[in-house]
Order: structure tokens, then C-alpha cells, then sequence
């Protein structure tokens, strides 16, 4: 039986070596050369010299012992001259030779990877993660040395269930699949898409702790429609247009049921799916298995969380949510998964029914406002859009200037994948806007798909702002040593507290409960003084700590709800009992941190 006690006395020293997944040090069976190409096993010349004797590796190593601290000490060296040898180049470049050095080390040793990305997340997440992931993502093909993750083609149907025994690792607990048709703001991808569910795993390791040996980046490739890849000689996936209707359907089918019978207990993260089949999908397997979709849910309870920090920024009562006007420009996943969010939680504050709560909320997509009149309009965006009775003056597809002059919206967030959307006489005209501290969030990835620049934002919005964007901006210069800061509105602050705190539950589903339950911890994050400071989301560098809390919240979220069936040796009824504080001592507790575990029992 779990026992508290011993739980509170023992969690930081167990913490810093396994996860509650391994129960004692690792022993490897393997032998000689075979470990030092294993990136989980290899601890390159930093292998004790009893291990090197036991293990067959004296000899195929150098003789000195190299300690890890200096072994890390050697890689930032690297990493340093790297920067100081590529200054002047272009930013691309330069993004990918940091990709490239990191990669090599994740390829070649897990453990050091992981500690310095953990140790210097600020610095790495822009290259693991939005915004080089993309640039990654288009050179993909080119880029490709040795695979990572798994591959299902649609060549493979009827076999998934022998290939998902391919895999080697017998306990998988975080998969991210993609099927490269919406990467980012860079569109159909294809088969190079892997790069997202590598980056958001990498996320999954360093801001949850979820063990590297237990996650599983996927790619289903169905074909792509980018007319580009498919004439490209080096293409790495299926050269065929994408499946569609059932034919696709069935494809996904099959993996779910593959991957669920061998890993009943994984949890599935769907990533950068086009529209259509991400909100298809949701509706299909929410139920069935325990799933989210990261761009629908993901990103909504992170903006809420801006939301609603814009609205303390103005020195209001949350309560006033309510009455602010938001514009929302993108009526895709992102951006519906948003106002679908933003409706329920107004619904909540003022006690009516979601359809009657809808009115200060406005969408465009690419051809302007979203009204009823709307020419096949498609069935999510519908409560959403406008009567035209109810917008005098605004009419049918008017344009996002039009619509920010006469609405003088409290918020303008952008989630359409479209660079420099917001235009200077769109952000000139938030100067009108109605708000105390009008909020710009131009939420599109990565840099370049950022509907507006930071610098753009103050300068033609006004100093007053606030302002977030999906991938990181440098704060501005504003002049008189006043600074414009800019916040990173991106699922990262959510989506490994989502999948840690459901993991830690035995949750078999991920209600809306638990979600809501992820965003208001996130909203509720930020002290008062760092909010007037037009500081809405915490700094990255405190990633770990901000994912214990929001794994806690899930986590109890679904024990509310009844659905905890526990982890591992801790059961439901020790998850029930447990206080709010220990429940985010308990989740930390299981967050796996790299060190070298002894790879031979002591004599
Ligand atoms: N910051 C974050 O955490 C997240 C950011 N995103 C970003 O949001 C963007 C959109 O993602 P999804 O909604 O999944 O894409 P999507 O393809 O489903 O939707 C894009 C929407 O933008 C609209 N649009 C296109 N051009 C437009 C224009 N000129 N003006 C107004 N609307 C226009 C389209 O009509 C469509 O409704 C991507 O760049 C993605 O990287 C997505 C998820 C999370
Ligand atoms: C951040 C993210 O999930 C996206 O841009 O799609
Ligand atoms: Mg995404």
C-alpha cells in the first residue's frame, strides 16, 4: 500500500533518478560497442572504468574518465563557439547549425541531451521547437541522417498490428502522431511533419519529465498534396496524393486500434491535423480512447489563460470577461478550439447557455467576417457566426480593418497562419480600441507566420498593449528604459501538464473538465504585479515547475470526476485522499530527470 509518509520523505531523492517506471537501477544486456551506440545506454568517455571492464568496453574508448559535468561543460563550449563562428550569417543558418549540434547529441547520448535542454530550455526551445522546427520540418528530406519515431504509411494497412510490436520499447506511455497535413503555418508537409511529434515529445521530456524510453513520436503518411514534395527527387514519403474520406478514416482506425491493444494505458496526442480531420477525429475517438487534440484544446486553454490575464491587466474582476469584445482572426482548429473555450467559460460566469453568450465574440477567416449569410458556411465556425442584424455598419466577409475600426475590439488574437495579417492600419486602429490595455495576440507559428511582429505591435498599437505571440519575439525597446514585453502565448504551457497530470490519473479519457481544469491553473499562474506588467504567461525557464501544476490540476480533475483509476502502486483511493499540495508534489515526483544510472550491480 502507498504510504504517504514514506512518499514525502523519499519523492526528491527517487525524483532525480527514475520515474516511478523504473523501480531500480537500470542493468543493460547488452555488450561492448552495441552500448555505445545505444543513445539511451551511451554515456560517451564518461563510463566508469568497473563498467567499461564488466560491459566489454575497455579499449573502445579513450582511457580517461570524463565526469558528466564536464562532459557537459565541453557540449555548451560547443554550443558557444558555434554561435560566436556563425555570427553574421543569416538566421536560417544559423538555426540549423544549433538544430544539427543538438541533434547529433540526441542521436548519440539521451542523458546529457535531455539535461542540458532542461537546463537551458529558454535558450533550446527555439531550436527543438517552434520556430527552427519548421525550417526543420521543409528540409526534412535533405536533412535526414537516421530515423527517429515510427512511420505508417497507407501501404501498410492491414499489417499495423504486427509493426506496432516493432517498436523496442516494451512500455510507451506519450504518443505524438501527425499526418504532416498542417504543419505549423507552413501548411501540408507530408511525411516531413515528423518534426512536430519530435519536438512536442522533446517538450514532453523536458517540461513534464515523461520518460524518453516511454514516448513515441508517429507519422502517418496518407500521401500529400504539396505539388512541391511530391516532384522532389529526395522525398522521403509515399509519393501519392493524400487518401481522403474513409479511405483515410480507416488508416487512423487502424493505428488507434493498434496502438491501444498494445499500450492500453498510452495516451495520444493529435498534432497539426488540417481541419477538418482534427475536428473529425476528436469527435471520433474522445470517447473511445484516451486522446486530445493539441491544436484545438491545447491552444484554447492557453489563450484562455491570456484571456483572461488581459482582463486583471486592465485592473477588472475576472468577472468581466463577459463583456469583452474579442476578435478572432483564423476559423480553423486554433482558432475555433479557441472560441469554443472563451464561450464556455463566459457561459460559466454568466449562468447562460452557451448559444446566448456568443456575442462578443467576432471571426474572420480568409475571406473576412464570418456571418449567417456566409456561402457554405462550414458547420464549427456556424455558432460563431454573426446575424447581420446584430452588426450595423459590418457586413458579410467585411475586412479585418473594417471590423477592428467599428467593433474597437478588446482583444484582436490570431490564429490564421498568415504573416503580417495585422497590418499597421489594423494595429493603428487598436488605438481606438475600447479597452484600458487593448491585447494583440499574434498567435500564429513560426516567426515569419506571426500575423504581426512585436516591434510592429508597440509601435503602431500603442506602448499601452499587451502582447503575446506562438513563437518567442525578443521584449521591446521602447525607449526612456521602458520595456514592451512580449509574452509566448503557445500550447507548450499546457499540453505536457495535460499529458503528465492524465498519465498520473489512469484516466482512460480527457474530459473537458480536465481541461478546463489545465487552463484556469495556468491563468491563475501569474501574480497581480506581473500582470500589470503586461506579464501573462510565465517565463519558460520555470516550464517544469508550471507542468507540475498544471499536471496536479488535471490530475485531480479527473479524480473529481471519478475517473482516476491510478498509476503504477498508486492507486485511486491514495490519489483521492491526497491534498492539493501534495498532489503537485506527487506529480513532480514522477518527473524523470537524466543522470547516468549505473549500468552494473555494485559487488
Ligand atoms: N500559438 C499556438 O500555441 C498555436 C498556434 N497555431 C497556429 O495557428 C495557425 C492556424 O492553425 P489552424 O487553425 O490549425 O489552421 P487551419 O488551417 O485549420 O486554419 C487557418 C484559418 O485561417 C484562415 N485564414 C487564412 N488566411 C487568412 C487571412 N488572410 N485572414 C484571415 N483568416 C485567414 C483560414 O480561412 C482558416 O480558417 C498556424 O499558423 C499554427 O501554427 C496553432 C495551434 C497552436
Ligand atoms: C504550437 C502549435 O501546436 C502549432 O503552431 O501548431
Ligand atoms: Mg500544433
Amino acid at each position: 500500500m502507498w504510504n504517504i509518509a514514506r512518499f514525502a520523505a523519499s519523492n526528491l531523492s527517487r525524483s532525480r533518478r527514475f520515474s516511478t517506471a523504473i523501480p531500480g537501477p537500470c542493468i543493460v544486456h547488452k555488450r561492448g560497442a552495441d552500448i555505445l551506440h545505444d543513445p539511451w545506454f551511451n554515456k560517451d568517455t564518461g563510463f566508469p572504468l568497473t563498467e567499461r571492464d564488466r560491459l566489454g568496453l575497455r579499449g573502445l574508448l579513450p582511457p580517461r574518465v570524463i565526469s558528466f559535468e564536464q562532459q557537459y561543460a565541453r557540449f555548451m563550449e560547443s554550443y558557444r563557439s558555434l554561435e560566436k563562428n556563425t555570427r553574421g550569417q543569416s538566421d536560417g543558418i544559423v538555426s540549423l547549425a544549433k538544430w544539427r549540434i543538438l541533434n547529433r547529441l540526441h542521436d548519440r547520448n539521451e542523458t546529457l541531451y535531455y539535461r542540458v535542454l532542461i537546463d537551458n530550455i529558454k535558450n533550446f526551445a527555439p531550436i527543438i521547437y517552434t520556430p527552427t522546427v519548421g525550417l526543420v520540418c521543409q528540409n526534412y528530406s535533405g536533412l535526414f541522417r537516421r530515423p527517429r519515431g515510427m512511420y505508417f504509411s497507407a501501404k501498410d494497412k492491414g499489417e499495423m498490428m504486427s509493426m506496432i510490436y516493432n517498436w523496442p520499447a516494451h512500455q510507451v506511455d506519450m504518443i505524438v502522431l501527425t499526418d504532416g497535413s498542417r504543419i505549423l503555418g507552413l501548411g501540408d508537409l507530408g511525411v516531413q511533419g515528423i518534426g512536430i511529434p519530435i519536438g512536442k515529445l522533446d517538450m514532453y521530456v523536458a517540461a513534464a519529465g515523461i520518460n524518453p524510453q516511454r514516448i513515441l513520436p508517429v507519422m502517418l503518411d496518407v500521401g500529400t498534396n504539396n505539388q512541391k514534395l511530391l516532384e522532389d527527387p529526395l522525398y522521403l514519403g509515399l509519393r501519392q496524393p493524400r487518401l481522403e474520406g474513409e479511405e483515410y478514416l480507416s488508416i487512423v482506425d487502424e493505428f488507434m486500434e493498434a496502438v491501444f491493444t498494445r499500450w492500453p494505458k498510452a495516451i495520444v496526442q493529435f498534432e497539426d491535423f488540417q481541419m477538418k480531420w482534427a475536428f473529425e477525429t476528436l469527435q471520433r475517438y474522445r470517447k473511445r480512447f484516451c486522446m486530445f487534440n493539441d491544436d484545438i484544446q491545447g491552444t484554447a486553454g492557453v489563450a484562455l489563460a491570456g484571456l483572461l490575464g488581459t482582463v486583471r491587466a486592465q485592473g477588472r474582476p475576472l468577472s468581466d470577461f463577459v463583456h469583452q469584445r474579442i476578435v478572432v482572426v483564423g476559423a480553423g482548429s486554433a482558432g475555433l478550439g479557441v472560441l469554443n473555450m472563451a464561450a464556455q467559460a463566459v457561459s460559466r460566469m454568466s449562468g447562460n447557455g452557451e448559444a446566448a453568450v456568443k456575442k462578443q465574440f467576432f471571426l474572420l477567416d480568409k475571406d473576412g467576417l464570418v456571418t449567417k449569410e456566409r456561402k457554405e458556411l462550414d458547420p464549427s465556425a456556424a455558432p460563431f457566426a454573426k446575424d447581420p442584424r446584430e452588426i450595423e455598419g459590418l457586413r458579410e466577409g467585411a475586412g479585418l480593418a473594417e471590423v477592428v475600426k467599428k467593433v474597437k475590439p478588446h482583444v484582436l488574437l490570431g490564429l490564421s497562419g498568415v504573416g503580417g495579417v495585422f497590418s499597421e492600419e489594423v494595429l493603428k486602429a487598436m488605438r481606438e480600441s475600447d479597452s484600458s490595455k487593448p491585447a494583440i495576440f499574434a498567435m500564429s507559428n513560426p516567426t515569419m507566420n506571426a500575423e504581426c511582429t512585436a516591434a510592429d505591435a508597440f509601435r503602431h498599437a500603442g506602448e499601452n498593449i499587451v502582447f503575446a505571440s506562438g513563437s518567442p519575439f525578443e521584449n521591446v525597446d521602447l525607449g526612456n528604459g521602458k520595456v514592451g514585453h512580449v509574452n509566448q502565448a503557445n500550447n507548450m504551457y499546457l499540453f505536457p501538464g495535460i499529458g503528465l497530470g492524465t498519465l498520473l490519473s489512469g484516466a482512460r479519457f480527457i474530459t473537458d473538465g480536465m481541461l478546463q481544469a489545465a487552463a484556469e491553473c495556468l491563468a491563475s499562474y501569474m501574480t497581480n504585479e506581473d500582470i500589470q506588467n503586461g506579464i501573462l504567461y510565465p517565463s519558460i525557464s520555470s516550464i517544469r515547475n508550471i507542468t507540475a501544476e498544471v499536471g496536479a490540476a488535471v490530475l485531480r480533475a479527473a479524480v473529481a470526476e471519478e475517473l482516476a483509476e491510478g498509476h503504477c502502486d498508486v492507486g485511486p483511493k491514495e490519489l483521492k485522499i491526497m491534498s492539493k499540495e501534495m498532489t503537485v508534489e506527487y506529480v513532480r515526483s514522477n518527473m524523470w530527470f537524466p543522470v547516468y544510472s549505473p549500468l552494473v550491480h555494485e559487488k
